[in-house]
């Protein structure tokens, strides 16, 4: 019977990169919590965490703007930067509190790196927060560049952060695999011209991920290193 992860030196992807929040994460408990502690300083009602899922996903910036124009006037620029400052604040106590893994995470890291790959994370979260976070849930240690919203000059779904992961790992983006919950993952990889997988429980920003333009939408990320190993060579791909 052919083994479930063949090591193998003619692998498909020797690079897998990774999107954080909403694939290996669900950070949103978090995210909420200090967008409402925000929120409450600036004399603001709470929002529910289901639409606060709808505004991540585009960096900090985004979250702060998104969830400040909740109700529909566009927050002024000194609100904004007020605002920033003051969820950077609360988001560095709160970090990691209620933030869980999905199920199949670590598996499925392993399995890649059975497999020989290179993992990479590729996330809009910023440095300061990414880095803790990886290490308080035990993820830091699978992952041989991390490449944050602060890293490049511009963020996911900008290609610039995949190609510099792809730089880091030492491999050519068509020779890396990207996994992430939203469009800003799925534009991002098809813009550096990689093959990319969806996960589904994530949050792509309030819509569904069977609208995205991806290869594949798998489960889990036990299921996703499945694939990687099912996968035809990308000159195969239409
Ligand atoms: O910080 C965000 O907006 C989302 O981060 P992600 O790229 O890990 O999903």
């Amino acid at each position: 019977m052919r083994p479930l992860y063949p090591a193998c030196d003619t692998m498909q992807f020797p690079g897998i990169l990774f999107d954080l929040d909403g694939t290996l994460l669900d950070t949103i408990p978090d995210l909420a919590d200090a967008a409402n502690a925000m929120r409450q300083d600036m004399g603001l009602a709470p929002i529910a965490e289901e639409i606060i899922a709808t505004y991540v996903g585009k960096g900090v910036e985004q979250l702060v703007i998104r969830t400040l124009g909740h109700e529909g006037t566009p927050a002024s620029v000194d609100m904004v930067m007020r605002g920033l400052a003051r969820y950077q604040d609360h988001y560095r106590a709160l970090n990691g509190q209620r933030s869980h893994l999905y199920p199949g995470v670590i598996a499925g890291l392993q399995a890649f790196r059975e497999q020989g790959a290179r993992l990479a994370v590729v996330t809009n979260k910023g440095a300061e927060f990414t880095g803790p976070l990886l290490r308080q849930k035990g993820l830091d240690g699978y992952f041989d560049a991390v490449v944050c919203g602060d890293t490049c000059e511009r963020k996911k779904p900008d290609p610039m952060p995949l190609f510099h992961a792809c730089d880091l790992l030492g491999i050519s983006p068509s020779q890396a695999l990207f996994i992430g919950d939203s469009i800003n993952d799925a534009l991002a990889a098809r813009a550096a011209g990689m093959r990319v997988l969806a996960l589904p429980y994530g949050y792509n920003e309030g819509r569904p991920v069977q609208t995205l333009p991806v290869d594949a939408i798998v489960d889990s990320i036990v299921a996703a290193a499945r694939w990687a190993t099912d996968a035809a060579p990308q000159t195969e791909h239409a």
